[in-house]
């Protein structure tokens, strides 16, 4: 669903590559979790698969399309959450999804966006108020909701989680878990050892814009994890 192949981006020629020859591919229902210190090349990573920017060589596939040569039709299996989502504040919940959906080419009926809200698991009282008055985590299940509405076949978030409360982080994994459930292929830039650990399927470990680790989540213990992490960065 999701490949990158020999991907390789260096911002300026004389400057060492921010991502070199990564080789991934992250499947239907599969959540790939992307680990690393600042720097690491992990939102690189994920502006590739975005076509926000080009590799210099080397290419990021989605569908089986490379980004950079279909960036419109391969935006549409994608959804993409970054560390804030950007909604208007001035309209409801229930407005910018209905915004969003309309822009991506689906047309609902407020049920059906209201359901849509549900499901991503926003409170019934909070659909009507705006935006602007939402907590992050009240925010990040509207990015879901968005997701849910295009049926995005493709999540890429960058740093979902952070500051984030446990409780929020907690269900946002959940919703996470439910969207692999469907079939989304997610890939996910992040510094959270323990929520990867519980999400994800597979975790990478990113170090000075290599791919030094890949490791299944089930055959971990978070503390193992940790180590495993400190002993590669
Ligand atoms: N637009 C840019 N121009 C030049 N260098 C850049 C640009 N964007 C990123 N870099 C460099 O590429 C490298 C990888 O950065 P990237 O943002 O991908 O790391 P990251 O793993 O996402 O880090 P963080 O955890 O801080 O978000 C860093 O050395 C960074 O300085």
């Amino acid at each position: 669903m999701l490949q990158a192949i020999d991907l390789t981006k260096r911002y300026a020629p004389e400057a060492p590559p921010s991502l070199n020859a990564l080789n991934l591919t992250v499947n239907a229902g599969e959540i790939f979790c992307l680990l690393g210190q600042n720097g690491a090349g992990k939102t690189t990573t994920i502006n590739l698969f975005l076509g926000f920017i080009q590799p210099t060589s080397g290419k990021a596939t989605i569908n089986g399309l490379t980004v950079a040569n279909h960036p419109k039709e391969t935006k549409k299996f994608l959804a993409y959450l970054p560390e804030t989502v950007m909604l208007y504040p001035n309209l409801t919940g229930l407005e910018n999804l209905q915004f969003f959906s309309k822009l991506a080419g689906f047309s609902y009926k407020l049920d059906e966006l209201t359901l849509i809200l549900a499901e991503a698991g926003l409170q019934t009282e909070a659909h009507a108020k705006r935006v602007g008055s939402y907590s992050k985590g009240m925010r990040q299940k509207v990015g879901i909701a968005i997701a849910l509405a295009k049926q995005a076949k493709v999540l890429l978030l960058d740093e979902p989680t952070s500051g984030l409360d446990p409780k929020a982080s907690n269900e946002f994994s959940d919703l996470l878990l439910k969207l692999s459930d469907k079939g989304t292929a997610i890939l996910m830039a992040t510094h959270d050892i323990f929520r990867s650990k519980e999400v994800g399927t597979r975790i990478g470990i990113m170090r000075a814009g290599h791919l030094v680790e890949t490791l299944p989540a089930a055959d971990l213990t978070a503390n193992e994890l940790e180590a495993i992490y400190l002993q590669t960065v």
